[in-house]
């Protein structure tokens, strides 16, 4: 439920012209259909005397020339009228006094009271003519409070010694309450900012702010539970009474009691949602910058790792695969090779007397000549064949599908791009060359562990044979 200042006449006028116009009367008439115990009653009892508070605005008061008014008036001239009882005012000083009369048997109901342990004693109780919430009450600038307990660091005025204060402090200890002398004073301190919160009959809260023209506070929440439930009580003998009164209570429809509420009041009452669309938007755009900045961070974290794996397999100098990246590419296709027996080979380059263009040009041509060597290897490569550094001045090359006439070729092919460059710095070299390669057809199976091993033996055969040649051990 909303409470809203703002007039909601074009939803209550309707309402009010069809009642006027007698379209209410079988709503209620059906629902109080009298027995005869209670019709009795009606004919037994010309009058039935009511106590109230005469100092109660908005609920209730007696005016100067000793009438009836306010909320519960209202709600209870209703209920009379429906009813067919006659209800008289017992009129009295105080409340108090109305209390004492009701306890002594002079007036047989009590208008607008919640039902307690202590009234019961002498007391029964009508349904509720009226529900009235505690609200929070709080300055204009403070967000809708949906839940009490959740909040931090706030102070709540709360007249002191009231059940309301005892209960709030036991409901809520985190909540610091700021004690004072009255209901008054506890919203001054409100406006004066020198408390955050206070909690409120909604009825008497509406008719305050207005009456005070305190139009910088609104009702924020409501604390669930915290309701009074206003009924009339009736003398503990009075059964039928109290039945005849609880069939015109039900009578009353809710557009009823908004109407009289916001005769008193001035209050329109609105169901609706509460949302706080300042709040709302407030916490979408701190979401919304939470997940932008938990993706930028996620795409420059993949990037980064992306680049780190990336490096993790390459050579820093020649760009080619290192040797991470060759166990992991031997590994798969030696499992391919042997699932589908298949051909595989691997062939090891290793330039000839490298060590003398280091010592006679320097490392840093050195450098350049391993760079250039790796691109005009790789360009003689099919796409199936790999490309790694083994090491220092040796590289090798994982040929799939190939076996091992293809693989010497490839290797002859390669040794004769070699010979025929000038490489610039670094003049002219040769390689030499081992190739193994993977038995699968036939015969027992080849694991291929030893590969790299059979190559590298092949590979010193022909440097022993005077470089710049290739031989095999397949
Ligand atoms: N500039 C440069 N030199 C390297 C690199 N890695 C290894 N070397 C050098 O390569 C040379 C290899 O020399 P050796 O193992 O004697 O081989 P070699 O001189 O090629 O002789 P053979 O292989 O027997 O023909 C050494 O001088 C290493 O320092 C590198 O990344 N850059």
């Amino acid at each position: 439920m909303l409470f809203q200042w703002r007039a909601v006449r074009q939803y209550l006028l309707p309402v009010s012209f069809l009642c006027l116009f007698g379209f209410c009367t079988p709503l209620y008439a059906a629902a109080l259909a009298l027995n005869e115990s209670e019709q009795a009653y009606l004919r037994a009892h010309s009058q039935v005397s009511l106590c109230v508070d005469p100092d109660w605005w908005p609920f209730e008061q007696i005016s100067r020339n000793g009438q009836h008014e306010g909320i519960a008036a209202d709600l209870i001239a209703l209920v009379a009228e429906r009813t067919g009882l006659n209800i008289q005012l017992f009129p009295t000083v105080d409340w108090e006094a109305s209390l004492a009369a009701s306890q002594a048997g002079e007036c047989m109901a009590l208008s607008f009271l919640n039902s307690t342990p202590e009234r019961e004693r002498w007391l029964i109780f009508t349904e509720p003519l009226l529900e009235d919430p505690n609200v929070l009450i709080t300055r204009e600038d403070t967000p809708f409070i949906s839940d009490v307990a959740q909040l931090q660091n706030v102070g709540i005025a709360l007249p002191r010694g009231t059940a309301m204060a005892e209960r709030f402090a036991r409901d809520f200890p985190h909540i610091r309450i700021i004690g004072t002398a009255s209901e008054q004073e506890a919203l001054q301190l409100v406006v004066d900012r020198k408390a955050d919160m206070s909690l409120r009959s909604l009825v008497v809260a509406a008719h305050t702010i207005r009456s005070e023209g305190w139009f910088n506070l609104k009702i924020s929440g409501e604390v669930p539970g915290y309701h009074n439930q206003l009924r009339m009580g009736v003398l503990k003998s009075e059964t039928t009474l109290r039945d005849i009164l609880n069939k015109g209570v039900a009578s009353i429809t809710d557009t009823e009691r908004m109407q009289i509420v916001a005769r008193h009041t001035g209050m329109q009452v609105v169901a609706q949602k509460v949302t706080d669309w300042r709040l709302v938007s407030m916490l979408m755009a701190l979401l919304l910058a939470v997940v932008i900045t938990s993706l930028f961070w996620h795409l420059r974290l993949r990037r980064l790792n992306r680049r780190l794996a990336g490096m993790a397999r390459t050579d820093a100098l020649t760009g080619v695969g290192n040797r991470n990246a060759l166990d992991e590419w031997f590994q798969h296709e030696l499992l391919r090779a042997r699932r589908f027996e298949r051909p595989l080979s691997v062939i090891i380059l290793d330039i000839d007397h490298f060590k003398a263009i280091n010592d006679s040009q320097g490392h840093l041509v050195g450098d350049q000549v391993l760079r250039a060597m790796a691109l005009l290897l790789q360009a003689n490569l099919r796409e199936t064949d790999k490309l790694f550094r083994w090491g220092g001045e040796e590289f090798l090359v994982i040929c799939s599908e190939t076996p091992r006439e293809a693989a010497l070729s490839l290797a002859q092919r390669l040794l004769e791009q070699v010979r025929s460059k000038h490489f610039e710095p670094g003049g002219r070299l040769t390689v030499s060359a081992g190739v193994a390669c993977l038995q699968t057809q036939g015969g027992a199976p080849d694991g291929g562990q030893d590969l790299f091993q059979r190559a590298d033996q092949a590979l010193y055969r022909a440097k022993h044979a005077g470089r710049d040649r290739v031989e095999s051990c397949c």
